[in-house]
């Protein structure tokens, strides 16, 4: 077997509150990911699923344990490393084409350069039509197709979303669960997707992580055996789904 890209070893997080009460968010947390691999991270809400993102993203740092991308730790953010976010994040100031570039400006990359990478992201996620628009142009599903065309015109080789759908109509999410496959399967991303929606996560992942909450904990980890592209009438995704409901 390869060497994993992502190493995540031991992984503790406690949080003090105001009231001085310890919450233990994250309880030994161990998970190899493998190149290309697309993970779901799967649990009730408050079981650390954001708390574990942000510590692989180096947004955050564990009580104890490791995280080690191409085998060095992570201490702080990595360039290779991009994150997508539920809340639209798109500097409304900005042009669609301008918010897509706007790493590659910090990276000091010249105007013709970055417009021209950006272009080419921006017509990957289809939106070639709303360059010079505004965020405020765009609906929610656009302005998260954006998103993603931001992070990989920063050259991220892994992206990590943090429930990237939640705040999508369902039909708007289906379609970008199937873009984003598509993206996924073109540039080679290893992906690591948190979600609430056993359906989601038995559609997109290779590799569910199931957690369960107080203390944040692995629950179980399950190989998605079920070929693509997936149809939710399969009888597997049914089993598998059935399966998932009465684990969480
Ligand atoms: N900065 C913080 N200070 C104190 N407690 C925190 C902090 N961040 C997270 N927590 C606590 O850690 C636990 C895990 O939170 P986290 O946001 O990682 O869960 P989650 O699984 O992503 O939840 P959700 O699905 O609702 O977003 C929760 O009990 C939360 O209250």
């Amino acid at each position: 077997m390869e060497q994993p890209i992502l190493r995540i070893n031991g992984i503790y997080k406690k949080f003090v509150t105001e009231k001085g009460n310890t919450i233990n968010a994250l309880d030994k947390i161990d998970i190899n990911i493998q190149e290309n691999e697309f993970i779901c991270i799967l649990g009730p809400s408050g079981c650390g699923k954001s708390t574990l993102l942000r510590i692989i993203a180096g947004l955050e740092k564990p009580s104890m344990g490791e995280v080690y991308y191409k085998n060095q730790e992570i201490k702080k953010c990595h360039k290779e490393i991009g994150m997508v976010f539920q809340q639209y994040t798109l500097l409304p100031w900005r042009t669609i084409i301008e918010n897509i570039a706007l790493g590659l400006e910090i990276n000091g990359m010249d105007k013709k350069q970055r417009i021209d990478k950006a272009r080419k992201y921006l017509s990957l996620v289809g939106l070639e039509k709303f360059e010079t628009s505004f965020p405020y142009e765009l609906s929610g599903g656009m302005q998260q197709r954006v998103a993603i065309a931001r992070v990989l015109a920063n050259d991220s080789n892994v992206l990590l979303m943090d429930e990237p759908f939640g705040a999508l109509d369902a039909h708007t999410r289906v379609l970008l669960q199937r873009e984003l496959l598509e993206i996924w399967k073109k540039n080679k991303k290893t992906v690591i997707f948190v979600t609430h929606s056993v359906d989601e996560s038995i559609y997109l992942a290779d590799k569910i992580v199931i957690m369960s909450k107080s203390p944040g904990k692995i629950k179980k980890i399950i190989d998605v055996n079920i070929e693509r592209p997936r149809e939710r009438s399969n009888i597997a995704f049914g089993k598998l789904s059935t399966e998932l409901f009465d684990m969480l």
